[in-house]
């Protein structure tokens, strides 16, 4: 089914991403593009690609049947508009975190053949050397097409995401930022904020990092995520985090007043509450 895919941004990603072809489409030769030319080295040396190159002009000589943007969301629009120069016709498709204004701004570039997608799989870790072929099964993959998206163009993603094993769902573009501002960019904010917070806290030649257990490790794990990849959602998906923010202090506001005022019995029901939602999900 699949011959000649393109990939830009050979990083964690993208490399998963042209991992799981290859386990799929033996058959399929992979291109990657990425700005960084040591990625597109360790790609190669890792077999992750049959070939790449630091311009995104070499897409053109590769003739992909499609093109899949695997670059932090703050690079997208310089990537439609440089594919849209070289008159691309295949079918575009991106793994970005962020859907919303994005998705309306790569349409007006590409026209229909874009198809929004974003796989809720991944780790903290970034760079091709860390892919992971197994990462999309059994995952949610969030597309979003819009009433301008080619049918085709929607089939092709929807079924290579199926031939993956994910677990493919449709969403609108502005809602996707409303889910995943609350779920997924929020708690990664907190966590940053927490690692902030201990720093802070950490005083008199007392380096609190030395101490945490298990519950703190886990809790921010994600602090070691990508600088550069979550910048770029935070900005392009802010008006949703600002508010997720906002409700997550109130909440923390309220834990606070209880503990303050001592109140025990009110304490035991809201940790109760929590506890009993937290063991819901699966
Ligand atoms: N890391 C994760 O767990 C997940 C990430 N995503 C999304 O996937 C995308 C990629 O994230 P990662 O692979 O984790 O990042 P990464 O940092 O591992 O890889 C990004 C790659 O893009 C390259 N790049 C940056 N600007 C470029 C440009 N203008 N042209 C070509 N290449 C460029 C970088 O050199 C790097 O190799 C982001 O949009 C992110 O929001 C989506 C789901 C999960
Ligand atoms: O590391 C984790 O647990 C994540 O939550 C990874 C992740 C990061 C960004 C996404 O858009 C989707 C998944």
């Amino acid at each position: 089914m699949f011959e000649r895919v393109c990939i830009v941004g050979v990083g964690f990603m993208g490399g998963s991403f042209a991992l799981a072809l290859k386990e799929r489409y033996p058959q399929c030769q992979i291109f990657g593009i990425d700005i960084n030319h040591s990625a597109i080295s360790k790609a190669l040396e890792l077999k992750t690609i049959d070939g790449g190159s630091t311009q995104i002009k070499d897409t053109l000589r590769f003739d992909p049947q499609l093109v899949v943007i695997a670059t932090p969301v703050g690079t997208f629009e310089e990537i439609a508009k440089a594919l849209a120069q070289l008159d691309i016709k295949c079918v575009i498709t991106d793994l970005g975190s962020v859907k919303g204004r994005i998705v309306y701004m790569m349409e007006e570039h590409l026209g229909g053949n874009f198809v929004g997608g974003h796989p809720i799989a991944g780790t903290e870790k970034s760079g091709v050397e860390n892919s992971l072929k197994d990462l999309f099964k059994g995952k949610r993959c969030v597309i979003t097409p819009t009433e301008k998206t080619s049918p085709q163009a929607k089939k092709m993603v929807k079924d290579l995401w199926q031939s993956l094993d994910a677990l493919v769902e449709e969403m609108d573009p502005y809602l996707h930022d409303y889910i995943f501002g609350a779920v997924s960019h929020m708690p990664h904010a907190v966590a940053f904020a927490l690692i902030d917070a201990i720093a802070r806290l950490s005083k008199d030649g007392v380096n609190l990092f030395e101490y945490p257990g298990g519950g703190f490790k886990d809790f921010t794990r994600i602090a070691s995520s990508d600088p550069i990849m979550w910048r770029d959602i935070f900005l392009e998906n802010a008006e949703n985090i600002v508010k997720a923010i906002e409700v997550f202090q109130e909440s923390l506001d309220t834990l606070k007043s209880l503990i303050v005022s001592g109140k025990a019995y009110e304490i035991t029901q809201y940790l109760s509450k929590a506890k009993e939602l937290r063991d819901r999900i699966v």
